[in-house]
């Protein structure tokens, strides 16, 4: 299928009642589209694309004094291997940042999902990373809360009505990613749901990035200069189901060729607990409630939603991590209905 079969959303037009109609479409019947117009250049993507493969450039050494593994906040490093998706392991090296905070005290913590706030691992070898990725970082922070005042707007309710839920600024998360050549089609992220309110990708020009469109998988070709937008779990609880939290994953590049990519993932505060918002009685009789999966419910709380993704996805760190924590019983209690080997086959949180 060509890009054309994913809606493309100016910015620009999103001042008009046309626009914001064209945006309600995107979001509520495909949950995937590109945005336009968004204020961050081509060039400027090119330019942190380029960031992105120096840094996966630097020595496994260097690599390593910033693996997720040294951080309780899931902040860092992995090398491939070490991200399960869907119960499978997936073929991509990845570095990831989060809001730039300071830990909590031990005595502090009151809930699991605490854990997740703290400072980012940043590499000895690369000066040049974290203020170029703190600045990357502020600028799709700015994209993605316009974006969801739009939708918000596009959905007949006062554009201002999650802003109490983001504060001063949304929790955010953001990953480097490469997903290297294989010699045959593998999983270079399993199919998934992204768990915030919204997410960006910006991809380089090698296609993989497939969207679930009722049986079929559409492919999200690159367009220069467009950003993928896609629904995350918390605005398809916001919505009551109007609007979809879209399964996707990455098939890895076969030809000789990696493939890089940057994924932002905006969400509430962690603290937060996401409102059913009300909608008008025209989309309301159309929200049929968010989608039921026993092994993935979606949760209004914010911190424990983030969280649940984040230990299945880096078990190593959990393990590390969480389960010889004085939190444990509570960790287990919030996250009962997982399949035990999905959070941890070793230590049976
Ligand atoms: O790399 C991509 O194109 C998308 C990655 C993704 O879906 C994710 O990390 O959640
Ligand atoms: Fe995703």
């Amino acid at each position: 299928m060509d890009a054309a079969t994913l809606p493309i959303i100016s910015m620009a037009q999103l001042d008009s009642a046309e626009g914001l109609a064209k945006l309600r479409h995107a979001a509520s019947e495909v949950g995937f589209f590109y945005l336009v117009d968004h204020g961050l250049g081509s060039d400027a993507q090119q330019d942190y694309l380029a960031l992105s493969q120096q840094f996966f450039q630097l020595s496994a050494a260097e690599k390593q004094q910033v693996d997720m593994i040294h951080s309780p906040h899931f902040r860092g490093y992995n090398a491939v291997g070490n991200e399960m998706t869907a119960g499978r392991l997936d073929a991509r090296e990845q570095f990831d940042w989060m809001n730039e905070e300071r830990a909590l005290a031990p005595e502090q913590l009151r809930a699991p999902w605490q854990k997740l706030i703290g400072p980012n691992l940043w590499p000895d070898g690369m000066p040049a990373l974290k203020p170029a990725l703190l600045t990357l970082q502020s600028k799709l922070s700015d994209i993605t809360v316009n974006v969801l005042q739009k939708l918000v707007e596009s959905l007949g309710v006062d554009r201002n009505a999650l802003d109490a839920t983001i504060g001063e600024q949304p929790y955010t998360h953001a990953k480097l990613i490469r997903y290297p050549a294989q010699q045959s089609t593998q999983q270079g992220v399993g199919a998934h749901k992204d768990p915030g309110y919204l997410t960006l990708v910006m991809q380089d020009s090698q296609s993989g990035l497939k969207v679930e469109r009722g049986n079929d998988w559409v492919d999200v070709e690159p367009i220069p200069g467009a950003l993928v937008v896609n629904i995350g779990e918390l605005l398809e609880l916001a919505s009551n189901g109007f609007l979809k939290a879209t399964n996707h994953k990455v098939e890895s590049p076969t030809q000789g060729v990696e493939r890089y990519s940057i994924a932002f993932f905006m969400a509430a505060q962690l603290s937060a607990t996401v409102p059913v918002l009300s909608l008008p009685p025209e989309l309301k009789a159309r929200a049929t409630g968010p989608s039921i999966d026993p092994n993935n419910p979606l949760l209004t709380d914010v911190g424990n939603n983030v969280l649940k993704g984040r230990l299945r996805s880096h078990m190593h760190v959990t393990r590390k991590h969480y389960c010889d924590d004085p939190l444990r019983d509570l960790l287990a209690k919030n996250f009962a209905y997982m399949p035990t080997a999905d959070i941890c086959d070793e230590c049976r949180i």
